[in-house]
């Protein structure tokens, strides 16, 4: 059995290098004039795929049963960094549907009257704030929301998936970011969650999904976005986590989950979004590694032209010690916990923040994987060799938006058409990285639940 499955593994692996292998040789063997390979995202295709799936599932959004506010995030979140965005009656259909799962007690079950679980909470809420209405942003019950969190709460600090569910760090980044982003987090809630993710990192230095267990791009992601989000990210030893994800980028320009494992595009997204989170800690990482806060991470060589910002300056940090920084380190002890003030806007002061490092990754080499390899002509897939899916499609366009501004200094400014694979108009919509959710749509949200 082990056999089988080691050829197999070797079968894929094979395949795919091939396939890079040709891409290669198109790209940069063939003399310029002779090379004809295309670059460009095929929106429309995409777009059609998803509205599509979305009609056909019909009102009650019928497929994957236990998973159906998923269905709807993956397709609706892909749309809106496609640019587009769903009619009247679809968006309305899928509000009626999402409050048919919301539990009495609150939260959101995988389907009406299914138990709530913190997951399918996450997609839920995480699909209201992108269709982005009046209607779909007060259909959500803040207050009994609250307390179906309170109820997954667990002894460790973590959080229960669902009644007698696992705690893992999935969890915990699901119930701190739904909070978050709803302005609902205090104290109680983020009480020793930072001790419960900060014993999830492992030797490698990625996170896993529980303590002992492997370093894994998902997890990561979960427990370094739910650290920011709580304002406790120094806790976590962050030399050793970018040793670790920079080395999960592989020759075939695509990352991989978790050590010696085969590339697979969704982490364009877990693995890229990492990357993102920390390109916005240079603060805590030189404090980390004894450098002086005035220490620069510029984004390109002297020798680039262009490597001055308007001001002149080559990438400079305009923001050295803000006062109130989400990234700025802690003042004393282990955890800030019970100093909670604020801690509901750390998402926004994080991505009003500038970003003061160069990309961890080759984003160039991520957007041509991304583009040759996993687009199909509608929908994205893993790796050449699987078929699409909607999961893999909403995961490798929120990777390729992460790519595609991963140059720029602000959240806001558009990127130089230098840092976009293939045309211009293959530009994606920007998005937040500790939520993922698309940047307007997020700052609409922000917004609303800031009034009411
Ligand atoms: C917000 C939220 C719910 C996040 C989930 C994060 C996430 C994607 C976790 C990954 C789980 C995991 C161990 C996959 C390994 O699968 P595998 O062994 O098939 O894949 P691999 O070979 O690539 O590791
Ligand atoms: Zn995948």
């Amino acid at each position: 059995m082990e056999n089988i499955r080691a050829t197999k593994t070797q079968e894929d692996q094979w395949m795919v290098q091939n396939h890079v292998f040709r891409i290669y040789d198109l790209v940069f063997r063939l003399p310029p004039h002779a090379q004809s390979v295309n670059f460009e995202i095929r929106r429309d295709n995409h777009i059609e795929y998803l509205t599509k799936s979305l009609k056909q599932l019909g009102p009650n959004f019928t497929v994957l049963d236990a998973n159906r506010p998923w269905l709807c995030y993956w397709i609706i979140h892909s749309i809106a960094l496609l640019g587009d965005c769903l009619d009247d009656k679809l968006e309305n259909d899928v509000v009626d549907f999402l409050q048919r799962c919301q539990d009495l007690n609150g939260g959101y079950g995988g389907g009406p009257g299914q138990m709530p679980h913190l997951a399918t909470t996450y997609a839920a809420v995480n699909t209201l704030i992108t269709v982005g209405s009046q209607r779909s942003l007060s259909s959500i019950d803040r207050k009994k929301l609250y307390v179906f969190l309170l109820r997954m709460k667990d002894a460790s600090g973590g959080f229960r998936m669902h009644g007698g569910g696992e705690v893992d760090v999935r969890a915990c980044y699901t119930a701190i970011s739904v909070a978050s982003v709803l302005n609902i987090l205090d104290d109680r809630l983020i009480q020793n969650v930072g001790d419960y993710i900060v014993s999830c990192q492992t030797y490698e230095g990625g996170i896993a999904g529980e303590p002992g267990s492997e370093a894994h791009g998902g997890y990561t992601f979960c427990g370094l976005a739910a650290m920011v989000l709580i304002n406790e990210v120094n806790r976590l030893d962050l030399p050793g986590l970018i040793n670790w994800v920079v080395f999960r980028q592989g020759v075939e320009c695509g990352f991989q989950g978790r050590t010696n494992k085969l590339v697979d595009g969704c982490y364009s997204f877990w693995q890229g979004g990492v990357a993102a989170i920390i390109q916005r800690l240079h603060l805590l990482v030189n404090e980390q590694l004894g450098l002086p806060n005035t220490f620069k991470y510029d984004y390109r060589t002297e020798s680039d032209n262009d490597s001055s910002d308007s001001d002149g300056e080559p990438y400079s940090d305009g923001a050295a010690s803000p006062e109130n920084d989400v990234c700025q380190p802690m003042q004393e002890g282990k955890s800030n916990a019970f100093a909670a003030v604020g801690v509901n806007d750390n998402g926004y002061k994080f991505i009003k923040g500038p970003i003061s490092m160069a990309p961890l990754f080759n984003s160039m080499a991520l957007q041509q994987y991304i583009l040759l390899c996993s687009q199909e002509e509608a929908g994205f897939r893993d790796k050449p060799g699987k078929r699409r899916d909607h999961y893999h499609t909403c995961y490798v366009l929120s990777g390729l938006s992460i790519s595609q501004h991963s140059n720029t200094k602000e959240a806001d400014s558009p990127p130089l058409p230098r840092d976009i694979m293939g045309p211009y108009s293959n530009l994606l919509e920007p998005l937040h990285p500790l939520y993922n959710i698309v940047l307007d749509k997020y700052y609409e949200a922000h917004e609303f639940f800031a009034r009411s």
